[in-house]
């Protein structure tokens, strides 16, 4: 890193941001060192390159970040400040331009099966059904359908579609495609579950359902998590930990452990805690746009 010309004092800064994430991490997850670390991203940078204009996006700048497995952290930060960059270069999507990005200690060069990304619009195949959507993952990893589909059984009824599985996706509410997406993600059994704003295109009422949902099937699941949200309180409600990003290129401003006793219910929202960290977060995000709005 000094070889790039990193001032001192820089990179002492960021040596104890990621010395405190780890220690952090180790206290409340058993022994993640055993089981080798879920995420473990090494001072990720993403740059775009367009070819037309030759112009450089730097979205992303010298994150490290370490994820224990079975933990649940969240992302938030300014519209366009490189969330969704980091959440699918994780995803083996986009390139990363800088660092090193390791997923259950392999190198992250392309998409796989380790790593199920549910998006905020559901994208369905309209002519399939709902059993048929959530194996096609499957399918396409060479399980037959007879086999497919006896594990999806247990993911329609974890995510609550019982019933309405033989329908297709166009007679299903948004809520309801988006739990279709969750089954899709999750019967293929991966080691993290990449959610970039899987609520943000549902009403508030459908958006506070799924959230119960979600805190559930976590519960449940108990799957490494990595969400992108612009919703506060739903990155408190879910979270182990909430990773503020700083505006374009993002890097981590503020780190906030969630320390709510698990398991959770919706209630905890009430309480002086969740509002003191709901606040803080706000703080630093408006701290961010003010900036952003100076010229
Ligand atoms: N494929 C791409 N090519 C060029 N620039 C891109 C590409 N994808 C994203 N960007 C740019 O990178 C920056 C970060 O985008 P990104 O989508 O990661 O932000 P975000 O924080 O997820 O935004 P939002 O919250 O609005 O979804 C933006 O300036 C965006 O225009």
């Amino acid at each position: 890193m000094s070889g790039r010309g990193v001032p001192t004092t820089k990179l002492a800064a960021n040596i104890n941001a990621y010395a405190r994430q780890e220690a952090e991490v180790a206290r409340r997850v058993p022994d993640p060192a055993k089981s080798g670390w879920a995420l473990d991203a090494q001072g990720v940078s993403i740059a775009y390159h367009n070819s037309r204009t030759g112009e450089v996006t730097k979205a992303v700048d010298d994150i490290s970040l370490k994820i224990a497995p079975g933990e649940f952290v969240t992302v938030v930060g300014l519209s366009g400040c490189g969330k969704s960059s980091f959440l699918n270069a994780i995803a083996g999507l986009v390139p990363i331009t800088g660092g090193a990005l390791k997923a259950g200690g392999v190198l992250v060069s392309k998409p796989g099966p380790d790593r199920a990304v549910v998006f905020q619009r559901p994208s369905l195949l309209p002519w399939r059904s709902v059993i048929d959507n959530i194996i096609y993952g499957l399918e396409l990893q060479g399980v037959s359908r007879k086999k497919a589909r006896e594990r999806a059984r247990d993911y329609i009824e974890l995510v609550q579609l019982t019933g309405v599985e033989h329908f297709l996706p166009g007679a299903l509410s948004g809520g309801m495609q988006q739990r279709v997406n969750l089954a899709r993600a999750l019967v293929c059994d991966p080691d993290i579950l990449l959610l970039d704003e899987p609520f943000g295109a549902l009403d508030a009422i459908t958006r506070e359902t799924m959230q119960e949902e979600l805190l559930r099937i976590w519960e449940k699941t108990r799957k490494t998590v990595l969400m992108v949200t612009h919703q506060i309180d739903e990155a408190v409600l879910l979270s182990d930990r909430v990773l503020v990003f700083s505006d374009r290129p993002a890097r981590i401003m503020q780190e906030v452990a969630i320390n709510i006793p698990r398991p959770r219910s919706p209630e905890v929202k009430s309480s002086s805690y969740f509002a003191e960290l709901e606040n803080g977060i706000w703080d630093q995000i408006h701290k961010t746009a003010r900036r952003r709005e100076r010229p």
